[in-house]
């Protein structure tokens, strides 16, 4: 069976983070498609979003990842589109919950904010964990235009 493919993309305020994620995902058994960017010269977080919506939307990842400086920016800037659902993450439990709960496609953090061994930890239990379905499928539902709001 092949791996699964993950997307990761950064600006420069997450540029150490990705580096250290993209082997942990290795490790773990995912394809990574790394989007950039690839080193620490500024850049602007919503380009690195859409590159990531797009590979998501094209079917070349199942998942994604984004980082920048607080995780705010490129967050706002990937639930611009229907098809994400980005979870900006700051520990263990939400990343547990936004698999079982939200079923997130993508994890956030912030490289300014988050420390290295808080994001490995909040990452493989992103990659680990099932989503829930049941009351949480209705409540999905209704995010992606399917709903009364
Ligand atoms: O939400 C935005 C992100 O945190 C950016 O990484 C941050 O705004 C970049 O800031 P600067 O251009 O000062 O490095």
């Amino acid at each position: 069976m092949s791996a699964k493919t993950i997307a990761i993309a950064c600006d420069h305020g997450g540029i150490e983070m990705k580096e250290l994620l993209v082997k942990d995902l290795a490790a773990l058994g995912w394809s990574v498609l790394d989007l950039g960017t690839d080193g620490p010269d500024s850049v602007d977080y919503p380009d690195f979003a859409v590159k990531l919506a797009e590979a998501l939307k094209g079917g070349k990842a199942e998942r994604g990842v984004l980082l920048c400086g607080t995780g705010i920016g490129i967050s706002i800037a990937a639930n611009r589109f229907e098809h994400v659902r980005a979870a900006l993450v700051h520990d263990a439990f939400g990343a547990r919950m936004c698999r079982q709960h939200n079923d997130a496609n993508v994890l956030v953090m912030g490289g300014r904010t988050t420390g290295p061994e808080v994001a490995r930890d909040c990452l493989k239990i992103f990659i680990e964990t099932e989503f829930e379905g049941g009351r949480h499928a209705r409540r999905v539902s209704k995010l992606s235009g399917d709903g009364q709001a």
